[in-house]
């Protein structure tokens, strides 16, 4: 199917509607849920701003049935997943294929789509697994909107009984990458991941993981955590402004998760999906005033720092890399005390930790 990006209106809801432009035009108001019927039988509600469900005609016959979050715009300025999430609701909206897996659609931050900003007040992706309830955080734009994306979050999958969840919350990366794209798996203790998502996210041209070694407060950490999800971060390529995505660059994810609201499993896209993988070896974290992170401001995610580079430093403390070389992620001297300044990675090979080899065609 060719992907048009389509922010055309169809009538909905009693009104003219695209779910990209409503979450922009009603970004700081607070709205009230309708739901309608499509004309296969499925039900479409609009919880709450940037908050969209589709319910299929017919349930999965299976004792656990399986429900997708998909989520974007976590961060405002991450444009791409939001332009191609819209795409796929609009051609649900429009009748194009039948919807044959609950979803639920997330448009994260709508002020700070608007703004075509990270954050507006609070980065939101560190305010889940109940951060946002501590009293710095629960007035803030972001506070507020970590709420009610959990409370919303907690009723699709409590919904109908038990289910198996699979999120996938969809960013893009402020710089360059080695990988363009790739995927973080949160931490949880004693849980490795399914070979099969593994499989899914290499097959929609991801081409490099990350397995976490620590908790985090991610909103994939967040459903993986509570929902025991199967829940990926994914990031897609870098940070544009709407309207400026390259489309062919997600293609292969778009299509991928066509399928997958289908009811369909991908299947492999050329002979070889290559992967690489990498564990989380020392999270950096931004320590104060006297804070000095060793990297470049044009730094590519993945570059390599050999046995003895200085990484970080405080009056007190500092990080060199020991014994192996390691690669960093998310380099950031920017963000505020006490938040993450970027992560350093190891290469593993899948043999060596308990995470299992993915299995790929
Ligand atoms: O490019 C960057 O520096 C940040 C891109 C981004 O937003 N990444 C996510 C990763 C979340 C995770 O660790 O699972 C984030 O920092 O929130
Ligand atoms: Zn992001």
């Amino acid at each position: 199917m060719t992907e048009e990006k389509s922010t055309t209106r169809r009538t909905l809801f009693g009104t003219s509607y695209d779910f990209l432009s409503h979450s922009l035009e009603n970004a700081t108001k607070s709205i009230d849920p309708c739901s309608v019927n499509l004309v296969d039988g499925s039900t479409v509600i609009l919880h709450a701003l940037g908050c969209l469900e589709f319910v299929p005609a017919h349930n999965e016959n299976a004792i656990k049935p399986t429900k997708l979050i998909l989520s974007a715009g976590i961060h405002g300025n991450e444009t791409a997943p939001i332009e191609f999430c819209n795409t796929l609701i609009n051609e649900i909206l429009d009748g194009l294929y039948p919807i044959k897996v609950p979803t639920l659609f997330i448009f994260g931050n709508p002020q700070a789509m608007v703004a075509g900003e990270r954050f507006v007040e609070q980065n939101l992706n560190r305010l889940f697994c109940g951060l946002h309830e501590s009293t710095a955080y629960s007035y803030s734009v972001e506070g507020k909107r970590a709420a009610l994306i959990e409370r919303y979050v907690d009723s699709f999958v409590k919904e109908g009984g038990e289910c198996l969840v699979n999120h996938y919350d969809l960013h893009t990366a402020i710089r360059n990458s080695e990988f363009e794209k790739f995927a973080i798996s949160p931490y949880i203790a004693g849980r490795s991941t399914n070979p099969s998502q593994l499989q899914f996210l290499a097959f929609s041209d991801i081409e490099a993981f990350i397995f976490q070694t620590t908790p985090g407060n991610t909103f994939s950490s967040h459903t993986a955590e509570k929902y025991n999800a199967e829940s990926f971060t994914v990031e897609l390529g870098k940070v544009r402004a709407f309207g400026n995505n390259l489309d062919f660059k997600y293609h292969a994810i778009t299509e991928n998760l066509r399928l997958r609201l289908q009811g369909r499993w991908p299947t492999p896209r050329k002979s070889e999906h290559r992967i690489q993988c990498f564990i989380s070896s020392h999270e950096i974290i931004n320590t104060g005033k006297d804070f000095v992170l060793h990297i470049p401001e044009d730094v590519s995610n993945f570059k390599k720092y050999p046995k003895g580079s200085l990484i970080w430093e405080d009056k007190e403390q500092h990080y060199y890399v020991k014994d192996q070389d390691e690669y960093i992620v998310f380099p950031n001297s920017q963000v505020e005390a006490g938040q993450r300044a970027g992560i350093m990675l190891r290469l593993v090979n899948m043999g060596d930790t308990k995470h299992p080899p993915p299995s790929l065609h």
